[in-house]
């Protein structure tokens, strides 16, 4: 199901609880969302969608297919952190933020099977995006 933009920016600071196997239809709703606004938009977090509970979608730009994580957490940063401009659709204009070109997440899927798998490039920069979304960072 399609949900509305949450655009409260004291909603966003606020910390999202661990995700459960009774999540998966938030996951679902989740990815409809982010699928009906790409063109504008390449990640997003549930509390994007007004759920505060750690899952994250987004488009893998290596792949092309969407990928969902529920409690994703970064294990791992390699090579030298840079600084860019970002933006987000729940938020107006670009805020600089502080990204790893490589990052290794572990996270669980739909099944709540535990994973681990790594990213770089602007995928990895999207992931840091949406986990900071579950930590309350707005970028
Ligand atoms: C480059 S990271 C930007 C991610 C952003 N998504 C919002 O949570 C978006 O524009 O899709």
């Amino acid at each position: 199901m399609i949900k509305d933009i949450m655009r409260d920016e004291l909603f966003l600071q606020m910390k999202s609880l661990p995700a459960t196997k009774e999540d998966k239809g938030i996951a679902d709703d989740l990815l409809d969302t982010l699928k009906a606004n790409a063109m504008q938009c390449v990640g997003m977090a549930a509390n994007m969608i007004g759920v505060q509970k750690c899952i994250i979608a987004f488009l893998n730009k290596e792949s092309g297919q969407y990928e969902v994580m529920l409690n994703p957490v970064i294990i791992k940063t390699s090579g030298i952190a840079y600084r860019v401009m970002e933006g987000c659709l729940s938020l107006a204009g670009e805020r600089e933020a502080k990204r790893y070109p490589q990052i290794k997440v572990q996270y669980y899927d739909t099944d709540m099977k535990l994973k681990i798998k790594s990213y770089k490039g602007f995928t990895a920069q999207i992931i840091q995006h949406e986990i900071d979304h579950c930590n309350g960072i707005l970028i």
